[in-house]
């Protein structure tokens, strides 16, 4: 996950591949709270492991549930119907799909057993209304304390009272899906009778009342349905869990792949695993509304693959009522559309983790797109003469996920611009590795991948300062050091004569070296402390001089520019490998203050060292590579230089980070 205040999407230019989605947030939250609910032990595997998921777990945990996680695997010991805790103080965060479900379970439970319950979450939590849901509830006889603003979070579900079920249920379906599937959820624990419940209002998204259904079938309930008008809960209803549980992929999640392969796959499909043809959820519906717009789509029982179609996209024309989080990606494939396109009936986007409707009007405009947006509809235009913008993203993983594909503008104009995706970590919500998926199956031509070079000296902070300036952006790095340093240690073990140049240049294609989580493996043996001595780095000076060896390495570095970015550090990154790059630092500090910094480098890693040899060495190792007629030491004629013999390690990296941002767009 990128958990860093922005990122910047490069101009992506095609996609084609094979994603695994996450499970169903969806799902998720209603087999969890199903398997709390029921007698006995459900093993719940493919669990989406997401912000929402975990505020649904801890509440769990809080009420006495036995959970047990194992990665995506997660196993419940279920309540059986029965209050364990009498008390509890429930976060739910953003989480409706937790917070809607979780307020009607309690306050029956209450209701019958006693006990106080208070449920929160965060402030946009406490603006997303649930007046619906609890007037239900209070229809039926529990008691429910407004925390706050009535009508909205935070709650207290109080007991015991009693409750009248002789009556139908009354709740509005015409605002959130979710009161209605909350109620379903929590009346088979009081079914004693018949209780018959009405929706007021036109429902809307049913297709997720269609997934509460189905999983209720799956613990045991056999919800009667009376169009989508009533439900009958039937007498003696009791939760059974089924043992095991596999959860879907996201539907929801696909679309943005769907979108991607609908843009950009334009050779080869994107192949999407965990969704298909045979998915609960209504959002699979998202690709005839894909293809609406010219996808070329294929759907297997749980695969879809999806490629180019019609290109340019067709602008369309759609009631979206049962595809309303999917449809979002909509909105943006529009940009690619030959004409407009207008959603409608999409009223409940402006009560999700943000008023999507505003968000994405809002946001399509800073892209320069030019968009018309009513109470519950948004007008798209095709857009041609595109922006860089800074997109905010609400703590809104959907609107992030959206965005990503606007970073393909380079199909369309000639001149192709990147997009900055602002917090986007927020995708943590259902799709913590959304970027990571996305950029596994996205290419960009290398010219367009940013790259910035750090060269200098031994010891300057190089390295110091290429882990950081990556860690801000979310760039990979290239230690372009390491790679000599492994050449020149693998050469003395082989015991070839380092003067020979041939000779060592011809070990660079069988070294088998791994960059993984700080460490550096050479085959099977991690040489990380190895490597960093100050004997290889003397290795490495060695044989860095000879061309041949320098070739041999080139191809190798060059693949280190991936998306989103690299920060390459070495001697000649800025002349030699990347002479194109936007931004080359010259790093310098004076030999004394280096000597220092290597010295206590050292010292607290345990191993010995001693002042005067070490800058002796340094001073010695500085010749060389500034003498050396293949590719020397020196500052590219565009480098800032960066003098930090007085400078922090913060102080530095705020500084190329600055430099950096006055080359950006946004
Ligand atoms: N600006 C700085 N001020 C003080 N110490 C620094 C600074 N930059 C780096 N260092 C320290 O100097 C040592 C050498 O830095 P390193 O990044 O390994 O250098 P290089 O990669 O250029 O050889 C490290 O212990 C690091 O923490
Ligand atoms: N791009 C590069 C990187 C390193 N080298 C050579 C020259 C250096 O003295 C050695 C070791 O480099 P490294 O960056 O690991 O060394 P320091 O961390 O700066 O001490 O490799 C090079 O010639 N070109």
């Amino acid at each position: 996950m990128f958990k860093i205040p922005f990122l910047d999407l490069p101009p992506l230019r095609s996609a084609a591949g094979t994603v695994r989605l996450p499970g169903s947030k969806s799902i998720s939250n209603r087999v969890l709270l199903l398997a709390a609910l029921s007698e006995g032990r459900t093993v719940v595997r493919d669990l989406l492991a997401s912000d929402d998921t975990a505020v649904m777990l801890d509440a769990l945990r809080a009420l006495g549930c036995g959970v047990a996680q194992d990665g995506d695997t997660v196993s419940i010991v279920g309540l059986g119907g029965q209050l364990l805790a009498k008390q509890a103080q429930l976060f739910l965060g953003n989480a409706g799909t937790a917070m809607r479900p979780l307020t009607a379970a309690l306050a029956v439970m209450a209701a019958t057993q006693g006990g106080s319950f208070e449920v929160s979450g965060v402030p946009r939590m406490h603006e997303r209304p649930i007046g619906d849901l609890v007037d239900a509830l209070r229809g039926l006889g529990c008691a429910i304390d407004d925390l706050g603003n009535p009508g909205y979070p935070p709650l207290r579900l109080r007991g015991p009272a009693s409750l009248a079920l002789d009556t139908p249920v009354r709740v509005r379906g015409d605002v959130s899906s979710q009161f209605l599937t909350a109620l379903l959820l929590a009346l088979p624990l009081v079914a004693e009778r018949d209780i018959r419940i009405e929706v007021i209002g036109e429902l809307i998204s049913k297709p997720y009342i269609e997934i509460t259904l189905a999983l209720l079938a799956r613990f045991g309930i056999d919800v009667k349905r009376e169009g989508w008008s009533a439900f009958v809960i039937p007498a003696g209803s009791r939760y059974r869990s089924p043992g095991e549980v596999f959860v879907e992929g996201d539907a929801s999640s696909a679309s943005y792949f769907v979108g991607l392969g609908a843009i950009a796959a334009a050779d080869a499909p994107i192949r999407i695993e965990g969704v298909g043809s045979e998915s609960l959820q209504g959002d699979v519906r998202f690709i005839e509304a894909a293809a609406a717009m010219g996808a070329d789509v294929k759907a297997g029982p749980n695969w879809l693959e999806v490629r180019r179609g019609a290109w340019p996209l067709k602008g369309i024309t759609l009631d979206c009522n049962h595809i309303p989080d999917a449809a979002m990606t909509l909105t943006v494939m529009a940009l690619y559309a030959d004409g407009p396109t207008t959603l409608t009936n999409i009223a409940s986007w402006r009560v999700k983790e943000t008023d999507r409707i505003a968000a994405m009007a809002t946001e399509l405009r800073k892209l320069g797109a030019a968009v018309e947006e009513g109470p519950d509809w948004i007008r798209v235009q095709p857009l041609h003469d595109w922006k860089a913008a800074a997109i905010h993203t609400y703590d809104d993983h959907r609107v992030a996920m959206c965005f990503s594909l606007a970073a393909f503008n380079g199909l369309v104009t000639e001149k192709a611009q990147p997009v900055r995706i602002l917090e986007p970590h927020c995708t943590a919500k259902t799709f913590p590795d959304y970027f990571e998926t996305l950029f596994g199956v996205v290419t960009a031509r290398p010219d367009d991948i940013p790259v910035i070079t750090i060269d200098g000296p031994t010891a300057s902070g190089k390295g110091t300062l290429a882990d950081e300036v990556a860690k801000a952006l979310g760039f990979g790095v290239l230690d372009s050091g390491a790679l000599y340093r492994v050449t020149g240690l693998a050469a003395r073990r082989a015991g070839l004569d380092l003067d020979d140049g041939t000779a060592v240049a011809a070990i660079v294609p069988t070294l088998d070296l791994r960059f993984a989580d700080g460490h550096v493996f050479l085959g099977q043996e991690d040489v990380t402390a190895r490597l960093r001595a100050e004997a290889t780095g003397l290795l490495a000076s060695q044989v860095a001089v000879h061309p041949a060896v320098r070739q041999a390495l080139h191809q190798w570095q060059l693949d280190f520019r991936r998306l989103p970015g690299l920060v390459a550090d070495g001697r000649d990154m800025g002349t030699a490998l990347f002479p194109g790059a936007p931004l080359k630092v010259f790093l310098t500090a004076s030999a004394a203050t280096r000597a220092e910094r290597r010295y206590k480098q050292l010292i607290s890693k345990g191993i010995p060292a001693n002042m005067e040899s070490l800058r002796e060495d340094l001073e010695a190792r500085d010749e060389r590579d500034k003498n050396r007629a293949s590719s020397p030491l020196t500052p590219a004629q565009d480098a800032q230089l960066l003098d930090n013999s007085a400078l922090s390690i913060e102080a530095s990296v705020d500084q190329v980070l600055n430099w950096w941002q006055k080359r950006r767009p946004f």
